[in-house]
C-alpha cells in the first residue's frame, strides 16, 4: 500500500495541502482531480517523496518513502518533449532508468522491445529521434522508460493532455491492462473527468485553493 496519511505541504508563504490522506492498493488505479492550482502535481511530488510535507507522513507498505527501493515509483508527466534529450534515440531514452542501475547487457536490452510493445511502440521506431516522432509516440516511449524497471506504483501527472482523444483511450486501456497484470498502482492526475470515469477504480478531488482552505 502507498499511503499518505493527514500531510501538509507548503511552498514558502503558499499554503497548498491541508491534511490530506490517500491510500493506493496495488493494480489499483486512483484518480485525482480538482481546480487548476489546488496542488495535484505537489500532492504527486510528495508521494514520490521528491518534496517533504512539514506535517503527516508519506510510506511504502508502511515504511518511510525515503527508504523505498530504487525504481519502485515512476512518473509520467505531461510534455514529453521537456522530458527527454533530443539527441537521444527512443530507445536510449526508455533505457535511461536500466543505463542509470546497470550499465549495459542483453538484459536490458531484451526489455526495451518488450516494455516498448508494452507501451504500444513498434520495433522501428526506437531507432528514431524524438523530432522523428509524434507527440503521442514520443510520450508511448516516456511511458515505456517509466515502465521499464517494472515500479509498484506509478503517478501520471496531466499525461495525456496533449494527445487526441483516439490516442488517450487507447494509451490509457494499455496503462489499464498493464497495471492489472503487474499489480501496479496507479495515481492518475487529471482535468478529464470523462477519462477518470472510465480508467480510474475511485476519484478523488481536492479543494480549489483560496483563503477558505
Ligand atoms: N515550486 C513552487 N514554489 C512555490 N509555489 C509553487 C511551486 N510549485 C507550485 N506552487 C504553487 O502551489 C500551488 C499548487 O500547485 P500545483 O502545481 O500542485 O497545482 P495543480 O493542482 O497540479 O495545478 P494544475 O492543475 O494547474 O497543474 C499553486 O498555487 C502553485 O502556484
Amino acid at each position: 500500500m502507498w499511503s499518505a496519511r493527514r500531510i501538509s505541504v507548503d511552498y514558502p508563504g503558499t499554503p497548498v495541502l491541508e491534511d490530506v490522506s490517500i491510500d493506493i492498493a496495488p493494480g489499483e488505479i486512483v484518480g485525482l482531480g480538482g481546480p487548476s492550482g489546488c496542488g495535484k502535481t505537489t500532492l504527486a511530488r510528495a508521494m514520490l517523496g521528491l518534496r517533504a510535507p512539514h506535517r503527516g507522513t508519506i510510506s511504502l507498505d508502511g515504511h518511510d518513502i525515503r527508504s523505498a527501493p530504487r525504481g519502485s515509483l515512476a512518473m509520467l508527466f505531461q510534455a514529453p518533449r521537456s522530458a527527454t534529450n533530443p539527441r537521444h534515440t527512443l530507445r536510449r531514452i526508455i533505457d535511461e532508468p536500466q543505463r542509470i542501475r546497470a550499465p549495459r547487457g542483453a538484459r536490458a536490452r531484451s526489455s526495451i522491445e518488450e516494455t516498448a510493445a508494452t507501451a504500444g511502440l513498434t520495433p522501428d521506431l526506437l531507432d528514431r529521434y524524438p523530432h522523428e516522432v509524434s507527440d503521442g509516440q514520443l510520450q508511448r516511449a516516456c511511458l515505456a522508460r517509466a515502465l521499464v524497471q517494472r515500479p509498484r506504483y506509478l503517478v501520471c501527472d496531466e499525461a495525456t493532455a496533449m494527445l487526441d482523444p483516439v490516442t488517450t483511450a487507447t494509451l490509457a486501456r494499455q496503462l489499464v491492462d498493464h497495471a492489472r497484470e503487474h499489480h501496479m498502482g496507479i495515481l492518475l492526475i487529471s482535468h478529464d473527468i470523462a477519462l477518470l470515469g472510465a480508467v480510474a477504480d475511485r476519484a478523488l478531488s481536492l479543494p480549489a485553493p483560496g483563503p477558505a482552505r
